[in-house]
């Protein structure tokens, strides 16, 4: 298997190649691609890594080569927030982005599985569909909104209150990627009560964690490290569905539109990607008014990238 890394050069795109040098299987191809002229040294840097993964550079004008045969692309391309900054906020200068890399995917590598990273996912995920769209190669079952860092979070925070290994915590989270939409299913946590105090603060600490962790980094970026680690924890289930081994994530796709016509929920990963979109349960009371309060502007997010992108 091959996997792009588009901004491979970035906070995200370095934590996360270097997870995937160390944990893809042996005999993976890992392809890494960034405007940054620093990109062919993160490429020697990785190789020296004594794992059976092999790693190339490609620069600025290389993405062609960089996605030929690729059978999944990760796209962490793009500027972060600063503090003070809404996810939306970098739509300006991601959007386009996001716009010119799928385009090189769908010339490339047209039926490789794309996850994007890059925000705001909830808009940048339907511009990528767009594309994709209008390059007749779209095929809904291998698009994804990365929205994983949500899920660690969740587990990380669950576990911290309750004094458990968060390793043994399954919080799924549904919605998109951005304030209010992101929806974790507290209600759902196998073995732990919550009061309903507990239930708002941990909600509202799981929502505004990117914002967490933009302040505390004072101007020096957002979440690269985690978000390395859940891209990589994606990826691997992804490529191990590919492989024929079903798994499931949460992740951000186009599915029957019951909510909007992005939304993320559990999916089943297979040989095709995105096998079948599974039902995220029945909801509690709090969880179904956040969702009614919240899907309109999840909806506006969405129509602004197909708007952009047509
Ligand atoms: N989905 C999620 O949960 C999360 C998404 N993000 C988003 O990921 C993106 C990247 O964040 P960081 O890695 O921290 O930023 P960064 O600034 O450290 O890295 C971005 C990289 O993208 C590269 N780049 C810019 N334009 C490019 C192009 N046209 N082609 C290829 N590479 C290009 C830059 O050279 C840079 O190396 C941001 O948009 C951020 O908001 C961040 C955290 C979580
Ligand atoms: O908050 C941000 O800008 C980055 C991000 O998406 C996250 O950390 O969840």
């Amino acid at each position: 298997m091959k996997v792009a890394v588009l901004g491979a050069a970035g906070g995200i795109g370095q934590a996360l190649s270097l997870l995937l040098k160390t944990q893809l299987p042996a005999g993976s191809e890992l392809s890494l691609y960034d405007v940054a002229p620093v990109v062919p040294g993160v490429a020697v840097d990785l190789s020296h890594i004594p794992t059976d993964v092999k790693v190339t550079g490609f620069g600025k004008d290389d993405l062609a080569s960089a996605l030929v045969g690729s059978d999944i692309v990760l796209i962490p391309a793009g500027v972060p927030r600063k503090p003070g900054m809404d996810r939306s906020d970098l739509f300006n200068m991601n959007a386009g982005i996001v716009k010119n890399l799928v385009q090189g995917v769908a010339d490339n590598c047209p039926d490789a599985c794309v996850g994007i990273i890059t925000n705001p996912v909830n808009t940048t995920v339907p511009i990528a569909a767009e594309v994709l769209k209008k390059a007749g190669c779209y095929d809904k079952r291998k698009l994804f909104g990365v929205t994983t860092l949500d899920v660690i979070r969740s587990e990380a925070f669950v576990g911290e209150l309750r004094g458990l290994n968060p390793e043994n915590v399954n919080v799924p989270v549904i919605g998109g990627h951005s304030g209010t939409t992101i929806l974790p299913l507290l209600s759902q946590v196998e073995g732990v009560e919550f009061t309903e105090q507990e239930i708002k603060d941990l909600t509202h600490r799981i929502q505004n964690a990117g914002t967490e962790v933009v302040e505390a980094k004072a101007g020096g970026g957002s979440a690269t490290l985690s978000m390395g680690q859940a891209a990589a924890r994606f990826a691997l289930s992804l490529l191990k569905g590919l492989q024929g081994q079903d798994t499931i994530e949460c992740t951000y796709v186009e599915g029957p539109g019951d909510n909007a016509k992005f939304f993320a929920q559990p999916v089943r990963l297979g040989k095709n990607g995105a096998e079948e979109i599974l039902s995220y349960g029945k909801l509690s009371a709090f969880e179904q008014k956040c969702m009614d309060e919240m899907l309109d502007g999840l909806k506006g997010d969405i129509q602004k990238g197909i708007d952009f992108a047509s």
